[in-house]
């Protein structure tokens, strides 16, 4: 038996939760025909062997002693139920059907404890327990108990309205919900008001309008990227127009959307779930839903020349990745694929944008962009969001602002000629670039991380990009730089063409360079790119970007470290460590 005395600290915590709260139920209950002891507190289910099993060790003639124990958080039960009423489900399979009917017969007086599991790679599973008692009453007792500490977990949610997008990703919506989603949510008592969207835009409008809100405790979206943008929209703007707030104006303080968005992964690009629950992973996501985690979001408000245009969570870009998404666009036809031969096109056009950028920088913010620390589970920096005193140092800066029209105050203004900008108000980690354009970037701290790539050679802007995907610091060049702001503004140099002078200066000829010299006619017709919003080509290129504070809410609770994972991943270690009392 391990005894991490030394590494296992927050598994203390564990235990002496288990040691500290008194006991609302124990008992010895048999669990696969082996006798064990359940505890139950207020935040812990727990069970261990109580009978040591004897076995000879192989030539020698000691005894060696196992005891098996386990723990669960009781707010990562999923349910609790009578073991007659499991496979009642008219969606579980025949075969687990029968085994219940079997297993009831064997053990009349028995109760499954459906709970979360971790496995690999941040992903998440329901796994059952099931015990049995010496008589009806006890079992019932067990159920009761179990169930009146769950009633008590008021994040959970109980009434649910779920839109399914048929179309995105693989066009495997329908079905992950149906096969995956719907009998967790069943089996947690769930109730899901299910929509299955007609057209593009279905769900955002019928949000807007139509959607009764109140009958609900979430909302959940089934697709990808666009899809959940198309929830956020709706969302967001119905809760504005309920609170009589114009989105119209740039520096409206927007109300927090009161239901929480779960997001189940079924679309082609799904990098808000994984930068919020680390995987993407329908039944994790489903799970995240039914414990009710809640993880606090970003949003930026995108407005040109005081009109809307659109809300962004994770990336607003502007030159290379515009580029990029425009491109790829016109390639739909060639699925994910489009990515990558957009990206290499884009690549080797190698195209530089000039305008001036203004951005105010968040004031008492904990962090910066370079300092390593990555937004995780329970993130300090996102918990520290902005207290009064710090709103009122912002509108100081506001006032500051209005009073001196050239932004000067407060404000930082840099002209020049840009290959990118990107305000990554999340990391944009993925698959492909595992620490995303900026890694240390907080979901929830009322800022956005605004990256400037200057114009240098193709070669030295490969390696830029070439240090997203290893341990190097892709901030770390001279052309390259990166601020955390509270708000920024875009105006291009309009309508003007790179001058022959310009041109000279391009970069210096590297090993790219006949492909280099045959663009130089792309830099002569490209005067402004096209911003990137979250995937969405915006029309316009002026633009005055605003972050607001923890807008939104999700069903997710950041991506736990390893460490916060094994706490839970080794119960062995509570009993070990527990004062020997039973
Ligand atoms: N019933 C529908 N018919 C056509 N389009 C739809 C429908 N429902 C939603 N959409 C649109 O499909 C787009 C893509 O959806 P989604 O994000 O779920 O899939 P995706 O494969 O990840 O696509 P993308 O990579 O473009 O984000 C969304 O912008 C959404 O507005």
């Amino acid at each position: 038996m391990r005894n991490d005395r030394t590494t296992a600290q927050p598994m203390t915590r564990l235990c002496d939760e288990m040691d500290n709260q008194s006991r609302l139920l124990s008992s010895r209950l048999f669990e696969k025909h082996r006798q064990v002891e359940v505890v139950l507190n207020r935040s812990v289910l727990a069970w261990k062997e109580t009978e040591k099993s004897k076995k000879r060790s192989s030539g020698s003639s000691s005894l060696s002693e196992t005891a098996h124990s386990h723990a669960v958080q009781v707010c990562e039960i999923v349910a609790v139920h009578k073991m007659e009423d499991d496979g009642q489900d008219n969606t579980d399979t025949e075969r687990r059907q029968k085994k219940a009917k079997q297993l009831s017969t064997l053990y009349p007086h028995a109760f499954t404890v459906s709970y979360v599991r971790r496995t690999r790679q941040q992903q998440w599973r329901c796994s059952d327990v099931t015990f049995q008692c010496a008589n009806q009453g006890l079992c019932q007792q067990w159920i009761q108990v179990i169930n009146e500490q769950l009633s008590l977990l008021a994040n959970r949610p109980k009434s649910l309205l779920v839109y399914i997008n048929p179309y995105g990703g693989k066009r495997r919506g329908k079905r992950i919900y149906k096969q995956k989603v719907a009998p967790l949510f069943r089996r947690a008592c769930i109730s899901a008001d299910v929509i299955v969207t007609e057209r593009a835009n279905h769900a955002r409008d019928h949000l807007k309008t139509e959607a009764n809100l109140d009958k609900y405790d979430g909302v959940v979206c089934v697709g990808g990227d666009g899809m959940f943008s198309e929830i956020l929209h709706g969302l967001v703007t119905r809760t504005q127009t309920d609170s009589g707030v114009d989105q119209n104006q740039p520096d409206a303080e927007l109300v927090p959307c009161s239901l929480h968005i779960g997001i189940i992964p079924a679309g082609s690009t799904d990098c808000i779930c994984f930068a919020t629950v680390g995987t993407n992973d329908p039944v994790t996501s489903a799970l995240h839903i039914i414990v009710g985690d809640s993880q606090p979001m970003d949003v930026c408000s995108v407005h040109h020349d005081d009109v809307f245009l659109r809300y962004s969570v994770s990336l607003l870009g502007y030159g290379f990745y515009g580029d990029l998404l425009t491109d790829s666009e016109r390639k739909r036809w060639l699925g994910p694929a489009r990515y990558d031969l957009s990206g290499v096109k884009t690549f080797l056009s190698h195209n530089y944008y000039e305008g001036t950028i203004s951005f105010l920088p968040a004031e008492n913010n904990m962090g910066t962009p370079r300092d390593k620390l990555q937004c995780r589970s329970g993130c300090c920096v996102c918990q520290h969001k902005p207290s009064s005193k710090d709103n009122k140092q912002w509108e100081m800066s506001e006032e500051k602002e209005k009073s001196d029209k050239d932004g000067s105050s407060g404000w930082s203004v840099i002209r020049g000629k840009f290959i990118a900008i990107n305000g990554a108000s999340m990391s944009c980690a993925c698959p492909r670039s595992p620490k995303g354009l900026s890694p240390s970037a907080h979901l929830a701290d009322g800022t956005t991380d605004l990256i400037l790539v200057r114009k240098c050679s193709r070669l030295d802007f490969l390696r830029h990009l070439l240090r997203h995907t290893n341990k190097e610091d892709q901030f770390d060049h001279s052309f390259v730089e990166v601020h955390r702001v509270s708000k920024f503004r875009f105006q291009p140099r309009h309508h003007e063409l790179v001058s022959l002078e310009d041109l000279s200066e391009s970069p210096k000829k590297t090993g790219f360079s006949p492909i280099c010299s045959a663009q130089t006619t792309c830099n002569y017709s490209t005067a402004h790119s096209s911003w990137t919003c979250d995937g969405e080509i915006l029309p316009h290129t002026a633009i005055q970007v605003s972050v607001q504070c923890q807008l939104i809410r999700l069903f997710a609770r950041g991506i736990e470290e390893q460490q916060q994972q094994c706490v839970f991943e080794d119960p062995c270690t509570l009993w070990a460590l527990e004062p020997s009392t039973h």
